[in-house]
């Protein structure tokens, strides 16, 4: 039995703050098999196939083949720009850690929320697998049960599923996600603390992927209206982010290579690159994996943490071992393979294998004003103009700021660390807060940036409040109650803030980077101020100097009929996923 020490993700601390390192633990893992199984019957549902899959505003960046092998890439290979996600009638198995609104700590969770049922309605049988974390009261025991080996240890998990919009959602039971995070914040799902992993994330990981393989091929799922029976082998994986990345691993290695899944694809998004999963090389012993995958995990880097030099980063390998690599904007695909900076040192591997950015949709049920169960009143593009500033003193009257239509309100909603830019919207406080405005900011994160939080109501009495909880109901009042939303990101794969906002009329303010120049139209739907210093352990002058510039200039519209006009082009866009999936180019 092999015994490995494990540390825990790590992103690239010097550019993107990423998270502290603990020190390295040891667990246990090696070899893996499937030892028993059951067949679930009995779920129903309708719907029809149609056989539309187009998506839009994407941008693909192609492979290259020189670009690679000059930075030492000696096999760099073209890949097939096939369609593996077009046509219609596909079965599609997503694959996350998240999945809202069952699990979420971010827009992840929101993604594997919405976009599965508009694949569904599409016309494709839609499978999500994402761990069950709580006992959730809408989802069934399959009694199927699969046993895992990671070490020489079995581990026995066992299936839960429920149909809903179209989509067969099923959760993976194991004590490693349900007894660590039951009974905690949505927030806990991968360490106690804000950007600390849980030290077996590894093994919590590892044995996710194997159960999430075999969830198409052993549940027995009746639809009812359509598509009944398992999934089979002719599936496309779609899975995210670095939990996800020994799939396609495991895919090719127990399956593939004993005849199963063969037409099986598996395509990778990376909903964000700051979090690769480096680890200590030694724990490659620990992954089930044949030495060929070694090369593919082999990553070094400069740091010292969880040690120096050599080490295993899954995102490369869940890249390298993909057939087709997305992310969630074309402008971050661009971003993701100018440099090492915003790459986060993957850039080089995204040369070799091509990346294309789709924007997120975004789900608009929840975020439609005109039937928002938290606004104490609702309002759509006509009366907007109306409601909000009714919505604006509910508001200001539950957090205790003076109670007043007329001024403009500034948000700021996300977590608190250095990619969403919160130090500096810090920073920048001063520059504006003179400006006869209030401001309210809402997030969680890091503790030090929650303590600041906490202060800025003793600071600014009259004119800010900080919340630091993770609250859906004042989040909502935020996007339709204020004016503008700020959003000063280091960096932004796509964002979802900036959609919900202006789905509520309300206007962004935000930088240039990631999904948000492809989303907001400068000077027309929001306001954009230019692409921030990457650099997380600084806060650079010029960038504190560009928000208050920014938030000055969107003031000035403040009070005039541009504002009504900005609002309704805000709130007339189409941010939901089937618009994604209806307009635009085709995908692949
Ligand atoms: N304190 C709080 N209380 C209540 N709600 C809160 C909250 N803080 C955040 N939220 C909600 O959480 C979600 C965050 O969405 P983002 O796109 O900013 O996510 P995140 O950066 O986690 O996701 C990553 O993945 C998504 C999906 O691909 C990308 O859009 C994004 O750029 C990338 O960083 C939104 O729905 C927001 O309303």
């Amino acid at each position: 039995m092999a015994t490995v020490s494990v540390s825990h993700t790590i992103s690239s601390r010097r550019f993107f703050g990423g998270v502290s390192n603990p020190e390295p633990r040891t667990f246990q893992g090696k070899g893996i098999s499937f030892l028993s199984r059951n067949q679930h019957s009995g779920y129903h549902g309708l719907r029809s196939i149609n056989n539309v899959d187009i998506l839009p505003h994407i941008r693909t960046v192609k492979p290259n083949t020189r670009e690679a092998k000059k930075r030492g890439f000696q096999n760099a290979r073209s890949r097939s720009s096939t369609s593996i996600i077009c046509g219609s009638g596909m079965r599609v198995v997503f694959v996350s850690a998240e999945c809202a609104p069952w699990s979420k700590t971010g827009g992840l969770g929101d993604v594997l929320g919405g976009l599965p049922p508009a694949m569904a309605a599409n016309g494709h049988r839609v499978m999500t697998v994402s761990p069950r974390y709580d006992q959730y009261k809408d989802a069934w025991d399959t009694s199927v049960l699969v046993e895992v080996k990671v070490a020489d240890k079995l581990y026995t998990v066992r299936f839960y599923h429920c149909y809903k919009r179209g989509v067969d959602r099923v959760f993976v039971d194991h004590p490693v996600f349900l007894e660590k995070i039951w009974g905690k914040t949505g927030g806990k799902l991968y360490g106690m603390v804000a950007g600390e992993d849980f030290d077996d994330n590894q093994l919590r990981f590892s044995i996710f992927c194997q159960a999430a393989l075999e969830a198409p091929r052993i549940l027995n799922l009746n639809d009812g209206d359509g598509f009944s029976g398992p999934y089979g082998e002719d599936v496309v994986f779609v899975y995210n982010d670095w939990h996800t990345a020994l799939l396609p691993c495991y895919l090719k290695s127990m399956y593939k290579a004993n005849g199963i899944y063969q037409n099986a694809k598996a395509v990778f998004c990376i909903h964000n690159v700051a979090y690769q999963g480096r680890f200590m090389f030694s724990d490659f012993e620990s992954l089930g994996l044949p030495d060929t995958f070694k090369s593919s995990f082999d990553f070094y880097d400069g740091y010292t943490k969880p040690i120096k030099g050599r080490k295993i980063n899954w995102m490369k390998a869940a890249i390298l071992e993909s057939d087709k690599v997305l992310t969630v904007s074309p402008y971050y695909a661009s971003e993701l393979v100018s440099g090492a900076d915003k790459g986060v040192e993957l850039d080089d591997v995204l040369l070799k294998t091509g990346i294309t950015g789709i924007v997120n949709g975004m789900d608009i049920q929840e975020w439609d004003p005109r039937i928002d169960k938290y606004l104490p009143v609702n309002y759509d593009v006509t009366t907007a103009m109306d409601a909000k500033p009714i919505i604006k003193e509910a508001l200001q009257a539950e957090l205790g700021l003076p109670i007043d239509r007329t001024i403009p309100l500034i948000g700021f909603i996300g977590r608190l660390e250095e990619q969403k830019g919160s130090d500096i919207l810090m920073e920048a406080i001063p520059e504006f807060i003179n400006e006869n405005i209030q401001l309210v900011v809402l997030g969680t994160g890091k503790k030090i940036m929650e303590k600041q939080l906490e202060q800025l109501e003793k600071k600014y009495p009259h004119n800010a409040r900080g919340v630091a909880t993770f609250n859906v109901p004042l989040a909502h009042m935020i996007n339709s109650g204020a004016d503008f939303m700020l959003i000063p990101s280091r960096f932004e794969p796509c964002g979802l803030i900036q959609l919900q906002a202006m789905k509520c009329g309300t206007i962004p303010i935000a930088t240039t980077t990631g999904g948000l120049p492809d989303t907001i139209k400068d000077g027309v739907t929001g306001f954009l101020m230019g692409g921030f210093n990457v650099d997380c352990e600084v806060v650079d002058p010029v960038d504190v100097g560009a928000v208050g510039k920014a938030v000055k200039r969107a003031l000035s519209i403040h009070g005039t009929p541009a504002l009504s006009e900005m609002i309704e082009k805000c709130m007339v866009q189409d941010f939901s996923w089937k618009g994604r999936l209806r307009s635009g180019k085709k995908f692949c």
